[in-house]
C-alpha cells in the first residue's frame, strides 16, 4: 500500500478560514474583537520563530495580538504579575506562555496562573481534569489538530484501536484521552514499554509523539493504518550542502508510507495546525467569555 498523504498546512488554512468567519460575525455583530496574547521568555530561536507566526497569522484572521517579550531573566515575580494584568484585561480572552522558559522559573507554577478560561493552550490543571473527565475545556492545540485531521479522514475513529507513542502532559497524554473520549480504544507507549513493536503493530492509529528522530520504522506499521507523526526535529543534512539541516519527524516516513493507508509528512502534517488550533481555540474562550454560541467544528 502507498499511503494518503494528510496535507495539515491545507487543512490548517480551512480551519484559518472557518475562525476569520467568526471572527467577522463576531466584530460585525457584537462588536467584539478576539484578543490573544503570547508571552515569550528569553531567546530561544525557534521559539521566536513559532511565537512570530503566531501573532502574524492571528492579525491575518482579523484578531488582535499582543506580544510580550521578556528578557530571559526575567524574574517569576514579574512574568505573574504580567500573566495577572492579563487575566484581568478584558479586551485579552487568550492568552499563552511560549515553552520551554528558562530553568528558572516553574512552569507548573506560571500555567497554573493563566485563567483556565484564558487559557487557550489547555495546559492549566483545571483544563487538564475537564478534558480527563469529559467535560467542556480548553484543549492543547496540537491533540487538538491531530484529532481534527482523523475525524476528517476517517469520519469516525469510534472503536479503532490506536497506540500514542509519548506521554507528555503537551502531546501524549491529551492525545490518548482525546481518542478515548472519541471511543478508542487507547494504549499509551513509552521508552519503557516492553515489545513496543508488537503494541504498535496491532493499531489502526498510531500517534508518534516522543522526539526521537524516525525511531519508528515501517515494519512497525500495520497495513492501511494511519499514522500521525508529531515530531519536529532537526538533524544536519550535509548531502544538501555545508551547513545544511533538515527536519525529520518521529516516524520513518518513506517506510511508513509504504503500508500505512494514510500518513502526515514532517513539516507540513501536524505543525501548522498547531497555530491554526491556537487561532480556534482563542475565538472559542472569546464565545465563551461573552457567553455567545461557539463555533462549530472547531473544537473537540
Ligand atoms: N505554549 C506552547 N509552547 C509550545 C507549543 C505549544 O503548543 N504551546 N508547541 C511547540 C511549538 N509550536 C508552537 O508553539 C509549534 C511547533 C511547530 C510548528 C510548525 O508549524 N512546524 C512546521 C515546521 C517549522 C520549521 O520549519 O521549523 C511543520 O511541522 O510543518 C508550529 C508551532 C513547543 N512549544
Amino acid at each position: 500500500m502507498t499511503a494518503q498523504i494528510i496535507d495539515g498546512k491545507a487543512f490548517a488554512a480551512t480551519v484559518r478560514e472557518k475562525v476569520a468567519g467568526h471572527v467577522q460575525r463576531l466584530k460585525a455583530d457584537h462588536d467584539i474583537t478576539p484578543g490573544l496574547a503570547v508571552v515569550l521568555v528569553g531567546e530561544d530561536p525557534a521559539s521566536q520563530v513559532y511565537v512570530r507566526s503566531k501573532g502574524k497569522q492571528t492579525v491575518e484572521v482579523g484578531m488582535k495580538s499582543v506580544e510580550h517579550k521578556l528578557d530571559a531573566g526575567t524574574s517569576e515575580a514579574d512574568l505573574l504579575k504580567l500573566i495577572d494584568d492579563l487575566n484581568n484585561d478584558p479586551e485579552i480572552h487568550g492568552i499563552l506562555v511560549q515553552l520551554p522558559l528558562p530553568g528558572h522559573l516553574d512552569e507548573d507554577l506560571v500555567i497554573n496562573s493563566i485563567s483556565p478560561a484564558k487559557d487557550v493552550d489547555g495546559f492549566h490543571i483545571s483544563n487538564v481534569g475537564l478534558l480527563g473527565t469529559g467535560q467542556k475545556s480548553m484543549v492543547p492545540c496540537t491533540p487538538l489538530g491531530c484529532l481534527m485531521m482523523l475525524r476528517d479522514h476517517h469520519g469516525s475513529i469510534s472503536g479503532m484501536d490506536a497506540v500514542v507513542i509519548g506521554r507528555s502532559n503537551i502531546v501524549g497524554k491529551p492525545m490518548a484521552q482525546l481518542l478515548l473520549n472519541d471511543s478508542c480504544t487507547v494504549t499509551i507507549a513509552h521508552s519503557r514499554t516492553k515489545d513496543l513493536a508488537d503494541v504498535v503493530r496491532r493499531a489502526d492509529i498510531v500517534v508518534a509523539a516522543v522526539g526521537r528522530p524516525e525511531m519508528v520504522p515501517g515494519d512497525w506499521i500495520k497495513e492501511g493504518a494511519t499514522v500521525i507523526d508529531v515530531g519536529i526535529n532537526r538533524l544536519d543534512a550535509p548531502e544538501k550542502g555545508e551547513g545544511k539541516t533538515k527536519l525529520v519527524g518521529d516516524v520513518h516516513f518513506e517506510s511508513c508510507a509504504a503500508r500505512a493507508g494514510a500518513i502526515t509528512p514532517v513539516p507540513g502534517g501536524v505543525g501548522p495546525m498547531t497555530i491554526a488550533c491556537l487561532l480556534a481555540n482563542t475565538v472559542t474562550a472569546c464565545c465563551r467569555a461573552n457567553g455567545l454560541e461557539e463555533p462549530e467544528g472547531l473544537t473537540a
